[in-house]
């Protein structure tokens, strides 16, 4: 196995121009696609034919032989097995500053180091928090003569003097505030020439700053001793030697820092060891630091000049998440992960460990486990060679990815030109112009046309970056070899990171398919030929959405849709309901997770960050409800919360609310309707929204427009689908027109059974649409757009049951009240059809043939299937090339809460399992 580190941008035209050495001489043609994933750790370049013997081994890089080239940095080599510490069992742990913040947290530490049964441990600890930003300020102060730098030492010494008061006592105590008083005043005495200089040195700084971890690793000693550990501290700038490797790195002198630390102890020797974190020596023993990260730098070097059983580094989390927790709510904690996958992922951010951390247990297969201090309960994230995956034998796609980063304010540069293809050379040249401006190259991409080159670099050096492209191409640009050098900003990365990956098919279609589900656009891809990582670039504003789309897809295998209600009215309400009863089971059994983070009425809205407590809702909306703004709402529901899918359901009959449609679906929200006006509403629009829904991946569900919650609108497009033709489609098409003819017997009263319609639910909110035929107007227009016909509302013929005096009432309870006069005409017209033996029903046909569609009342005897009926219920007969003898009838109840809200559920399932939803 190669060590590397992360390469940076200044190997790559040194990789490039090796390449391009070769392909000037190859007679093969060489390049073909090049891709390196945006974690630096790896590049690989695919070659079409041959392979460049030459860059086997060449300066420090070590590529391996195969169909692709890989790109590792090499680390020095460690010692062998240092025979001072040969045969006994030490175990690592490293406190970080808030692990010793306080003398109480000090306690703890000690109790942890001393209820750890190892042979031998080694401890080591970073200064006290907050500490080591004291001693930059100091020098800070004294380097711009601000005098303020002598307070500013009093109160780093009354920090350290009222610790050790707390915890210490008799000769430790006196001990310990003798050599701080010492150092107060050494560190005085430096400060001053530093104030006097007006300049400091990195080596004057590194002793200064380093003055926290001596007295932190001092004071944990005297308090181990005290409690009768066989204790030791440290001062590891005695025994660690380092050599500076350029860009604020390091690199450890494993065979010098073993010698010495083998004369350390053998004259300190002891069971338990505190050893300062952070700092070092030179080879000329001039203190420095391990930079950035060092503490753990230095753990994970004693652990391996120890040979370590494990190294423990202690810290306020509990291990390392599947994604960040503070974008991805479920992130969960991951048991177990491989050198590779940790490296890839503190890369992107994650909180573990900085790679160079890594490198050197590695080496000897030394685990690191990461536990937080403060959650003693949690088994905390072990890294180690061959993790043992905890959820293996789940034998599902989870197991191969572990877990999901992002990185953000990133550029993209497009180098494009028909000029670039077959021409030795060219990436040689781009990276080297980007190294010139000293620009970092995160992520590259090249498909294998060769005719773009594609980059990603931090958006702050992308201007620089583009200058020196134009620059450098100046000549090709204009001579049209290149076409352009295009800058793509507010870029982010997302990475999918996981070991297994390599020897899986389908682990990159998924990623994709949840990124294209949730309305994703990626805008570049690179994938190593390792695959210990996936990365896609993605508009900055997508990037939170996209990881929480794939880590529920992969992760939690959960497909999680935030739900946005408007109209929480009768059937609103009866969906919330229902919603309310089947959650649990929705979860358990398909892992479906439907939030509802927002209802909106006419009047009052509520919403939540974390989803409404549904067995509430109706009082909170009612009291706490504040003023609807269905800006605000959508606004709300799609964008600031955890969950990557959104719905908006429509149970208004608003035009007004319909109008939103097209513009939620172009914003990536599905939208499910039980309401009408869309579908009937202008052509034009009409068949502008669904042109947009077949473009995109966003879903427009309506099954309950037609029939409520019977499958009229699936059984359609099931027979359109499967390419049989309609004929016909004829049917009672309104519960409530139903309802009244199957109840308007007897003598009863026309307006008594209207009233009997409207309390048990089955009338549009306003019951004159009922009665005038417009309800069932729109639904025969809803299925003749359905099968093709481009029909206008107005373009169907309809009978009104509206008495003609009635027609220009001022409200709903104004006609109600006034209907009862004209009882007598419609009895007559039922009278008539008794005496014949008839019945009267309210029927709707669309006409495929002749392209047109009717709405009236007909006459039918009484054995014809339309006189059976009885309740709300519709009857549907589709007539096709296939059913041309007999149709293919659906009916039942066509109205009323239960069965509409039904049928909007119903639209939500579907889209939950279109989103990745296991089916049931
Ligand atoms: N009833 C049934 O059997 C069936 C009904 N449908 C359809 O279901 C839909 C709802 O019907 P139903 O529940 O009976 O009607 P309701 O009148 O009971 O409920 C309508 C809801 O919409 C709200 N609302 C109206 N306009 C707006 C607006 N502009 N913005 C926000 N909210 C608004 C109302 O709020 P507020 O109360 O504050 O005014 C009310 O909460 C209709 O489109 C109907 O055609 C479809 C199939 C069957
Ligand atoms: N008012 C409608 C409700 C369903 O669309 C009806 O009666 O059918
Ligand atoms: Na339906």
């Amino acid at each position: 196995m190669a060590f590397s580190t992360p390469i940076s941008s200044s190997y790559l035209p040194r990789v490039y121009s090796q390449l391009s050495a070769h392909e000037a001489t190859s007679e093969t043609k060489s390049r073909i696609c090049l891709s390196n994933a945006s974690s630096l750790l790896q590049r690989t370049l695919t070659y079409k034919a041959g392979f460049p013997s030459h860059l086997e081994r060449r300066e420090s890089f070590n590529f391996k032989v195969s169909a692709s080239v890989t790109t590792d940095v090499s680390t020095p080599e460690l010692p062998v097995t240092p025979s001072v510490v040969k045969g006994d069992t030490w175990s690592i742990h490293k406190f970080g500053g808030t692990c010793v913040g306080t003398s109480e947290r000090i306690y703890n530490v000690a109790k942890i180091v001393t209820e750890d049964n190892s042979e031998r441990k080694l401890v080591v600890v970073s200064a006290m928090s907050k500490v080591t930003d004291m001693m930059y300020d100091l020098i800070e102060k004294a380097q711009s003569r601000d005098d303020s730098y002598e307070l500013a030492l009093d109160a780093v010494f009354e920090k350290h003097k009222a610790t050790a008061l707390d915890l210490l006592d008799g000769e430790e105590l006196s001990s310990f505030l003798s050599i701080l008083s010492i150092d107060i005043s050494n560190l005085k005495a430096m400060l001053r020439a530093i104030y006097i200089a007006g300049h400091v040195t990195e080596s004057f700084s590194d002793f200064v700053v380093g003055h926290g971890e001596l007295w932190s690793a001092q004071i944990l000693s005297s308090v181990l001793r005290k409690g009768g550990v066989d204790c030791n501290w440290m001062d590891t700038r005695d025994v660690l030697i380092v050599t500076p490797a350029g860009s604020n790195q390091v690199d450890p002198d494993y065979t010098e820092s073993e010698k010495r630390l083998e004369k350390w102890l053998s004259q300190n020797p002891s069971k338990a060891v505190v050893a300062t974190g952070f700092i070092a020596s030179t080879p000329q023993n001039i203190p420095t630091t391990l930079k950035r990260d060092g503490s753990d730098f230095s753990a994970a070097i004693m652990g391996a000049l120890f040979r370590a059983r494990q190294v423990t580094i202690w810290t306020d989390v509990d291990g390392v998440y599947s994604a960040d927790p503070r974008k991805v709510s479920e992130a969960v904690i991951l048991n177990n992960l491989s050198y590779q996958e940790a490296w890839e992922m503190s890369y992107f951010g994650a909180n573990v460990l900085h790679p160079r951390t890594i490198i050197p247990v590695m080496r000897y297969d030394i685990p690191i486990v990461i536990r937080n201090i403060f959650n003693l309960s949690a088994p905390g994230t072990k890294i180690s060679r061959s993790p043992v995956n905890e959820i293996e034998d789940k034998k599902n796609l989870v197991t191969y990815v572990k877990g999901f980063a992002t990185i953000d304010n990133l550029a993209l540069v497009n180098v494009e030109g028909t000029g670039m293809a077959g021409v030795p050379g060219t990436a040689s040249a781009i990276f080297a112009a980007v190294k010139d401006v000293g620009a970092n190259v995160i992520m590259i991409s090249q498909a294998s046309s060769e005719h773009s080159v594609c980059f990603a670099v931090p958006e702050k050096e992308v201007k620089a970056v583009a200058k020196a492209l134009e620059a450098r191409f100046r000549q090709a640009l204009s001579a049209g070899r290149l076409s352009q050098v295009a800058v793509i900003p507010n870029c982010s990365i997302l990475a999918a990171v996981g070991q297994k990956m390599a020897s899986t098919p389908g682990v990159s279609a998924t990623l994709f398919n949840a990124l294209a589900k949730a309305n994703i656009n990626v805008r570049a891809i690179a994938q190593g030929c390792s695959e210990y990582n996936i990365t896609v670039v993605v508009k900055k504003e997508d990037c939170v959405r996209a990881l929480r789309a794939v880590h529920s897809r992969f992760y939690l295998s959960k497909t999680s849709i935030a739900v946005g209600i408007i109209g929480p009215g009768l059937i609103g309400a009866t969906l919330l309901n229902q919603l309310r009863e089947q959650a649990a089971v929705l979860k358990e059994k398909s892992n479906t997770d439907l939030r509802v983070m927002g209802i909106l009425g006419s009047k009052k809205m509520l919403l939540s960050d974390t989803g409404i407590d549904l067995s509430t809702w109706k009082e909170v909306h009612k009291e706490k409800g504040e003023k609807t703004d269905l800006e605000k709402f959508v606004q709300h529901v799609h964008g600031n919360h955890f969950i990557p899918n959104t719905v908006i359901v429509d149970c208004t009959a608003s035009t007004d609310v319909a109008d939103h449609y097209h513009d939620w679906l172009r914003e990536g929200i599905h939208v499910i309707t039980p309401n009408k006006k869309a579908n009937s509403g202008p052509l034009d629009k009409y068949l502008k929204l669904r042109a947009l829904q077949r473009q995109s991946f966003t879903h427009y569900f309506y099954e309950a427009t037609v029939g409520a919650g019977l499958p009229i609108m699936h059984t359609l497009r099931d027979l359109l689908q499967t390419g049989d033709k309609i004929v016909r489609i004829e049917g009672i098409f309104s519960g409530t027109l139903s309802y009244i003819f199957n109840n308007f017997v007897d003598a009863r009263a026309f307006s008594e059974v209207v009233m009997e319609a409207k309390a048990a639910g089955y009338t549009e909110p306003d019951p004159r649409d009922d009665l005038a035929g417009t309800d069932v107007a729109r639904k025969v227009i809803i299925l003749a757009r359905e099968c093709g016909l481009n029909l206008e509302l107005s373009d169907i013929p309809v009978q009104s049951l509206v008495p003609d005096p009635l027609k220009g009432s001022a409200s709903v309870d104004e006609f109600l009240q006034q209907l009862p006069s004209f009882d007598t005409d419609i009895a007559e017209k039922q009278q008539a059809a008794e005496e014949a033996g008839e019945v009267l029903r309210y029927v709707g046909v669309v006409d495929v043939t002749n392209q047109k569609g009717v709405v009236e009342l007909r006459r039918y005897k009484k054995k014809h299937p339309f006189a059976q009926l009885s309740g709300s219920d519709n009857i549907i007969a589709f007539t096709t090339e296939r059913y041309n003898k007999q149709p293919l009838i659906v009916r039942g109840p066509g109205a009323g809460a239960e069965v509409t809200a039904g049928g909007v559920f119903s639209d939500l399932l579907r889209l939950a399992s279109n989103l990745g939803a296991p089916s049931c």
